[in-house]
C-alpha cells in the first residue's frame, strides 16, 4: 500500500512538473526528433521506400499516387529488386514487394503448396466467384484446372473458339467499327464489349449482345462490371469497415449485393436451360441435327452426364463459368487497348505487322483483292504471324493487364536467397515494375521493341517467372493460347482495315486497379486504310501514321494560307519523306515506243500498242496516237491516263480556237499549248509526246518532254524503246523519203522497239491516214476452238445516224481505246 502511494505521488508530481515546465512546442520537437531518428535509422538499415511511424508506407504511397506504377518500379530498382513494407498500425498488412524472378519462381512453383490464393482472397471474392477456379484452392481447384486444361487445349475447342472469334470479329466488331468510322470512339470500351461477348460465347455458349451496332447496355454485362469493381473495393478497404458495410448493405456493398444477384440469376438460368437442352437429347454429339455444342458449360455437362458421383454440381458449374468470364474479359481487352495505343506511337512496328499480314495473304492460293471487305484469317495464318506475336508479347510486357499480384504464405518460410517471410504476411510481385528493370530486360527495357522476342526468324518465349504476365507454375493462365489467338485475330483484322489515330489531347494513363485499365479510356478515330495497301504493293517503306499526320498538318497549313493556282503539297510531302530516309518507289516504267518522221509530203507517226502496269501487260492493243486536230496527231508515252488527259485537253482547246478564228489549227499552236501545260506541272504529269502535223506552213514534227521542254526534228523517237527505234532512224533515215519508204521505216523502228524493249509490244499503229493495227508482228496464237457466242441478241437502241466529217480516214482493223 505504501509503495502504491509512493508511485501515485511520483506520477502526480512529475505530471505537475511537466505541466508547469513543458510547452506544446517541446512535445512537437520531441516527436520531430523521434521521427527524424526513425527516418535516419530506416534509411540506413533498409533500401525500400520511406515507412512512417503509425501510418507505415501509406503517406509515401499517397505522395506518389498520381504515378504509382512508375514510382513502384523505381522503388524496386532502388532497392535492388525487393523491399519490405508495412501498412498502417493494426491494419495487419505487411510483407515484401519483389521483382526478383527467383523469389517469384519459389512462390509460384517450387513451394507452390505454401502459397495458395489464401483466406483473405477467398473471403473477398466469395460472394461473386464462389468456388470457381479463380477463387479455389486445393482439390476444388485441382479438379477444375484438370478439366479446363484438357478442354481448352483440345482440337475441338481450338476449332470452336477460332470459329467463335472469327464470327464475332467479322460479323460484329468490324461492323461496329465501320459504322463508327470517322467518329470518335472509346476503343477500350469497345474491346471490353468484344471480349465479354467472346468469353460468354466460349464459356456459356451464349451471345450476350454487347457488340450490337447501337452498343446497348446489357444488364448482365453491367452487373458483371459492378460486381468486379465492388469486390476489388474490399481489397482496399479494411475488413473492419467492409464487413459491417456488407451487414448493413450500404455503399459499394449494396451495389455488390444487387449486382451479384443479377449475375448469379443469369448463370443459374443458363445452366438450367442448357442442362435440359443437352440431357433431353439422346445425341451427345449434336442436338437436333445441329453441330455439337463445344462451349465449356456444355462440355462439362456432357462429361459429367453418366458419372455416378458428379463433381460439378449446378452451383459449381455456374461458378466455373463466371470465373472464366472474369479471367478472360478484362485481361485481353485491356491488353489490346494498350497494344493499339503503342502502335499509334510506333508506326514502324505497324508497318512491319502490315507487311507480315500482306505477305501471308499473298501466299494464299487466291490472294484477296485489294478492296476485299471481309478477310477471314485462318488459325494457320495467325500462327505464321511471328512478328505480330512478338509485338503483342512486347506490349503485354510493358503494360501487363494484371500488373501486380500477391500470395500469402501458410507457414513461416525462407526464400532461396535467405530472405525470411512470416506466415500471415504478403509477398507482392509487380509485373509492371519488372518490365522496366534494366537488370531483367537490358538497357532498352523502356522501349517497345518486338524484335527482342525474335531470334533467327522464330518467336522465342521467356521464362514464366521473368515474364509473369500470364502467371507461372501450376496456376499459369489456362487461357493463354486462346488469348493470343483472340488478340492476333483482332489486331490483324483491325489494322489491315483501319488506321487508328488517338484523339489529339486525349490523356492516356493507367488506372489504379488490379487490372491495368486506361484511366480515361482510349479515344480514337478510325480511317479506312485503302491507301496503305497500295503503298505496300509499291514497296513504300513508311508508315501510314506519318502520312496521316502529314496530311492533317498540310490540311491545317492550307487552311491558314489561302492559295490560288496549283498545289505542290504532294511534292513537299515526298521531299519530306525522302529527307526522313524513306525510300520512294521507283517510277513506273510503262514501256512504249513512239516515233515520227517527216517524209516528202508530210509526217508519219507510229506507236506500239502495249500498255503495261508494272510487270503486267494491262492492254495489248491500246491506242497511243491521239487525235489533236484534223491535221495534227500526237503520240504519247508515259502514264496512259496522263497522255490521254493532256492530249484531250489541248485538243478541245484547239477546237475552240478553230471555232473562234475560223481557221485550221497550226502545229505550233498545239506545241505551245502542250508545252505550257506540262511546264506548269513540273514533270508531275507523266506525258512524253511526239507531235506531228501538216499546216499551211508545211509538215512539222516535235518532241515534248514531261517537264515542258521541246525539240523540233526531222525524225524523233520517245518512250522506253526509243533507243532501239532511234538506231533504225539514224542508220536509215534520209531526206525526201517517199510515203511508202517512210511507212516502212516507221514500222521497222517500232518493231525494233517492240522486240528490244520489254515494255513495248503488240502491234504497230501508223499515221497519216490512221493505219490502226497497220502491222501485227507478234499475234496471239491461242484462239478458242469453240469461238465466242452471245446469249442475248444485240438490241437496237438508236436508229438516227449522224454523218461525221473527218479529214483523216481511220482504218479500224481491231483494238480498243486506251483505258484511263
Ligand atoms: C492477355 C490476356 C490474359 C492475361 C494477361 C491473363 C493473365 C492471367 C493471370 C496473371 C492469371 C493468374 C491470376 C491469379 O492466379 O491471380 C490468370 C489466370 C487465369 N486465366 Fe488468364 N489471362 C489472360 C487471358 C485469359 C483468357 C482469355 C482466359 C479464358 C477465356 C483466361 C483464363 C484464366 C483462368 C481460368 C485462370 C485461372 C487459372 C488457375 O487459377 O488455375 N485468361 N490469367
Amino acid at each position: 500500500m505504501e509503495s502504491y502511494n509512493m508511485m501515485k505521488n511520483l506520477i502526480l508530481s512529475s505530471t505537475k512538473w511537466m505541466y508547469s515546465h513543458l510547452w506544446f512546442s517541446d512535445i512537437a520537437i520531441a516527436l520531430l526528433c523521434i521521427f527524424i531518428f526513425n527516418s535516419i535509422l530506416q534509411r540506413l538499415t533498409t533500401t525500400g521506400p520511406m515507412t512512417w511511424p503509425v501510418f507505415g508506407i501509406l503517406p509515401t504511397v499517397m505522395l506518389h499516387i498520381t504515378h504509382i506504377y512508375e514510382w513502384g518500379g523505381q522503388a524496386l530498382i532502388d532497392s535492388g529488386g525487393s523491399f519490405y513494407y508495412r501498412g498502417m498500425w493494426m491494419g495487419g498488412t505487411y510483407g515484401i514487394v519483389t521483382s526478383d524472378p527467383e523469389k517469384i519462381e519459389y512462390i509460384l512453383k517450387t513451394n507452390f503448396k505454401n502459397y495458395p490464393k489464401g483466406k483473405a482472397y477467398r473471403e473477398r471474392f466469395n460472394d461473386f466467384l464462389g468456388d470457381g477456379i479463380f477463387n479455389a484452392d486445393d482439390d476444388l481447384w485441382r479438379q477444375q484446372r484438370r478439366v479446363a486444361n484438357s478442354e481448352m487445349h483440345s482440337a475441338r475447342f481450338s476449332r470452336f473458339s477460332m470459329h467463335a472469334i472469327q464470327k464475332l470479329v467479322n460479323e460484329k466488331l468490324l461492323k461496329v467499327l465501320d459504322a463508327k468510322k470517322g467518329c470518335v470512339l472509346d476503343l477500350q470500351d469497345l474491346l471490353l464489349r468484344f471480349t465479354f461477348d467472346n468469353t460468354c460465347a466460349v464459356a456459356f455458349g451464349v451471345d450476350s449482345g454487347c457488340l450490337e451496332v447501337g452498343l446497348p447496355e446489357i444488364p448482365f454485362a453491367k452487373a458483371f462490371e459492378q460486381v468486379t469493381f465492388a469486390s476489388l473495393m474490399r481489397f482496399v478497404t479494411p475488413p473492419y469497415v467492409w464487413k459491417p458495410m456488407k451487414f448493413f448493405r450500404i455503399g459499394f456493398e449494396k451495389t455488390l449485393h444487387e449486382a451479384v444477384k443479377i449475375v448469379h440469376e443469369f448463370a443459374e438460368k443458363t445452366v438450367r436451360e442448357r442442362k435440359m437442352e443437352l440431357l433431353s437429347s439422346n445425341n451427345n454429339e449434336g442436338i437436333n441435327g445441329n453441330s455439337p455444342k463445344c462451349d465449356l458449360l456444355s462440355r462439362l455437362i456432357l462429361l459429367e452426364k453418366d458419372k455416378k458421383d458428379a463433381f460439378f454440381t449446378d452451383k459449381l458449374l455456374q461458378d466455373f463459368c463466371i470465373s472464366f468470364i472474369l479471367a478472360g474479359r478484362d485481361t485481353s481487352s485491356v491488353g489490346l487497348a494498350w497494344f493499339f495505343w503503342l502502335i499509334t506511337k510506333n508506326p514502324s512496328v505497324e508497318t512491319k505487322i502490315l507487311n507480315e499480314i500482306h505477305d501471308i495473304l499473298q501466299n494464299r492460293e487466291n490472294p484477296p483483292k485489294e478492296n476485299q471487305e471481309n478477310i477471314y484469317f485462318t488459325e494457320e495464318e495467325l500462327r505464321k504471324m511471328v512478328y505480330l506475336q512478338a509485338a503483342i508479347s512486347e506490349s503485354l510486357r510493358l503494360y501487363p493487364p494484371v500488373s501486380f499480384d500477391h500470395k500469402e504464405p501458410q507457414v513461416d518460410d525462407v526464400f532461396p536467397d535467405g530472405t525470411v517471410i512470416e506466415k500471415g504476411s504478403r509477398v507482392v510481385y509487380c509485373m509492371y515494375g519488372m518490365a522496366r528493370m534494366e537488370s531483367l530486360w537490358g538497357k532498352d527495357c523502356f522501349e517497345f521493341r518486338p524484335e527482342r522476342w525474335i531470334k533467327d526468324g522464330e518467336f522465342v518465349s521467356e521464362s514464366q517467372f521473368k515474364y509473369t504476365v500470364f502467371n507461372g507454375g501450376p496456376r499459369l493462365c489456362v487461357g493463354k493460347k486462346f488469348a493470343y489467338i483472340q488478340m492476333k485475330l483482332v489486331v490483324a483484322s483491325i489494322l489491315w482495315r483501319y488506321t487508328i489515330k488517338v484523339v489529339e489531347g486525349h490523356r492516356v494513363c493507367p488506372k489504379i486497379n488490379t487490372t491495368l485499365y486506361m484511366k480515361y479510356g482510349l479515344l480514337v478515330t478510325l480511317e479506312p486504310r485503302a491507301k496503305l495497301q497500295t503503298n505496300l504493293d509499291c514497296g513504300f517503306d513508311f508508315s501510314v501514321m506519318d502520312l496521316h499526320e502529314m496530311h492533317l498538318k498540310m490540311a491545317s497549313e492550307a487552311m491558314d494560307v489561302p492559295k490560288t493556282g496549283f498545289s505542290f503539297d504532294l511534292c513537299r510531302r515526298n521531299d519530306m519523306l525522302a529527307k526522313k530516309g524513306m525510300k520512294p518507289p521507283s517510277y513506273l516504267k510503262t514501256g512504249t515506243t513512239i516515233v515520227g518522221l517527216i517524209f516528202e509530203n508530210g509526217v508519219i507517226l507510229g506507236a506500239d500498242t502495249r500498255a503495261t502496269e508494272g510487270p503486267i501487260v494491262a492492254d495489248k492493243n491500246c491506242e497511243k496516237i491521239h487525235y489533236m486536230a484534223p491535221n495534227i496527231y500526237c503520240c504519247g508515252a508515259g502514264t496512259a491516263a496522263d497522255t490521254e488527259a493532256v492530249t484531250d485537253n489541248i485538243s478541245s482547246q484547239l477546237k475552240l480556237h478553230r471555232y473562234h478564228t475560223g481557221r485550221e489549227s497550226r502545229v505550233v499552236t498545239a506545241l505551245t499549248l502542250l508545252k505550257s501545260h506540262l511546264f506548269r506541272y513540273q514533270g508531275h504529269v507523266s506525258a512524253a509526246l511526239v507531235l506531228g502535223g501538216v499546216d499551211v506552213t508545211g509538215p512539222h514534227l516535235h518532241t515534248i518532254y514531261p517537264h515542258g521542254s521541246t525539240d523540233t526534228l526531222p525524225f524523233a523517237t520517245m518512250g522506253s524503246g526509243s533507243l532501239a527505234a532511234m538506231a533504225i532512224f539514224e542508220s536509215e533515215y534520209r531526206e525526201g523519203l517517199t510515203r511508202d519508204e517512210g511507212v516502212n521505216l516507221v514500222t521497222k523502228a517500232i518493231c525494233s522497239g517492240i522486240f528490244n524493249d520489254l515494255g513495248s509490244g503488240s502491234n504497230v499503229d501508223g499515221k497519216k491516214e490512221y493505219l490502226r493495227n497497220h502491222l501485227t508482228p507478234n499475234p496471239r496464237t491461242y484462239i478458242s476452238s469453240r469461238g465466242y457466242t452471245f446469249s442475248k441478241k444485240a438490241e437496237v437502241l438508236l436508229t438516227k445516224i449522224t454523218p461525221l466529217k473527218e479529214l483523216v480516214d481511220v482504218v479500224q482493223v481491231g483494238g480498243d481505246a486506251m483505258e484511263e
